[in-house]
């Protein structure tokens, strides 16, 4: 795994998926400028309140090549796999349900000061990434590091 900040503006952004997973990716890409699409049956009143392009229907072997990041976020493996069989080589995807078919994953981060601080178990235990973050902000906040 190769660590990069990405820049997302104008980049086309594909969710499939509309439920807890998935508003957590919304609430994570916005006010990064990108065009984040959600196509889902149902989503989430977050994700329908967010700056997003709904499909409101459930994913039907679309054409996804346009988009450069696909997230997969549903709770039904045949749709996940479904969507995963059309991705191509160029496209970065993340399968929240597994690791192994994901070309990159999130990270825990935190910014401090001039700082952004990024965690990651490269997809092996994202809790203790969360957990990590948030003690590091407590000794952070007490020690004043500059
Ligand atoms: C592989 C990865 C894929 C990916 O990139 O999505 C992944 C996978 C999984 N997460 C699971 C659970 C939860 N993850 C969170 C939260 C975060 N998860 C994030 C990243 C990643 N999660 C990637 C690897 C990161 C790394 O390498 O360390 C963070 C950092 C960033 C982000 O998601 O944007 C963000 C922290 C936000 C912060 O910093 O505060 C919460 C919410 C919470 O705790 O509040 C829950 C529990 C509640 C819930 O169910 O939602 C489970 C089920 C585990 C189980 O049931 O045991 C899996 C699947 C599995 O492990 O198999
Ligand atoms: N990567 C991560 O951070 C985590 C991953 N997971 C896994 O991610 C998956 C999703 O979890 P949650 O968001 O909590 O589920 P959820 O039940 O909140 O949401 C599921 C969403 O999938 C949508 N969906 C169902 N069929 C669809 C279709 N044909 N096309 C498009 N969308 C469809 C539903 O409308 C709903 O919006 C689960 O399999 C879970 O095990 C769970 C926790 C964390």
């Amino acid at each position: 795994m190769y660590p990069v900040m990405l820049d997302i503006n104008k980049k086309n952004i594909l969710i499939v998926g509309g439920g807890r997973v998935a508003t957590r990716k919304v609430q994570g890409l916005m006010n990064e400028g990108a065009n984040v699409t959600v196509i889902a049956p149902e989503v989430t009143d977050v994700i329908k309140q967010s700056d997003v392009t709904i499909v409101q229907q459930p994913f039907k072997h679309q054409d996804i090549s346009a988009f450069n990041i696909v997230f997969i976020a549903t709770n039904d493996k045949a749709v996940n796999d479904a969507v995963m069989e059309r991705i191509e080589k160029h496209q970065l995807v993340n399968d929240c349900t597994n690791q192994q078919r994901s070309n990159f994953f999130n990270m825990a981060s935190l910014i401090y000061g001039e700082m952004r601080i990024m965690i990651s178990t490269e997809g092996s235990n994202p809790i203790k990434s969360k957990n990590f973050k948030n003690k590091l902000k407590e000794i952070l906040n007490k020690e004043q590091i500059k």
